[in-house]
């Protein structure tokens, strides 16, 4: 069993969105590793990373990329920094994978100021931009399809994977 595909890139790209459209548009279960990982834990991903830190939210995220990718035959959207593992990575060599491209604009508009994203507190726009920065050939290394986000809907965005992927 396989993920039909699995969505990556930065927050507010819009996965777990275009992750829901797609289900329905498929008939297909959805799967975010970021609410497997609260709820296998029982915790708030904010709540992990001030209270156990960035890398033990890590280790928890690779073994739900694990499991998901071994257990769901769906769509799976991956938290923004799932793929800065190289076990991660290696996860994903025989599965479609989209690289929901955002550019900082688009992005900074998208996530907007809540407290729900641990790693954008402070300056929201600088903190996306080096995310973006050092992620993006991350992200295009895991790739299968690359669709740009910017200025289009969530559900135009969906329709082009459904294209690239009948
Ligand atoms: N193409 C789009 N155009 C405009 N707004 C969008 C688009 N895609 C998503 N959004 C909005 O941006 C916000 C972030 O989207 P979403 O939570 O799906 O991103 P994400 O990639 O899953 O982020 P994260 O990595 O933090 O989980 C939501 O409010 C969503 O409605
Ligand atoms: O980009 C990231 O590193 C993150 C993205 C979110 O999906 C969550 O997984 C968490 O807030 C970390
Ligand atoms: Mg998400």
């Amino acid at each position: 069993m396989a993920p039909r595909v699995v969505l990556v890139g930065p927050m507010g790209a819009g996965k777990t969105t275009v992750a829901g459209l797609l289900g329905d548009a498929w008939g297909v279960p959805v799967r975010d590793t970021d609410a497997d990982i609260e709820a296998t834990t029982g915790r708030e991903i904010s709540d992990i990373f001030v209270e156990s830190g960035e890398d033990a939210f890590r280790e928890l995220e690779v073994a739900a990329v694990a499991a998901a990718v071994a257990e769901h035959d769906g769509v799976l959207a991956l938290g923004g920094g799932a793929v800065l593992r190289a076990e991660t990575r290696d996860l994903l060599a025989d599965v479609p994978v989209v690289f929901l491209r955002v550019g900082l604009s688009d992005a900074v508009k998208r996530v907007g100021i809540g407290v729900g994203r641990p790693l954008l507190l402070g300056n929201v726009r600088s903190r996306i931009k080096v995310l973006l920065d050092e992620r993006t050939p991350v992200y295009e290394s895991v790739a299968t399809h690359v669709v740009d986000t910017d200025g289009r809907t969530p559900d135009e965005v969906a329709d082009e994977i459904r294209e690239l992927l009948p």
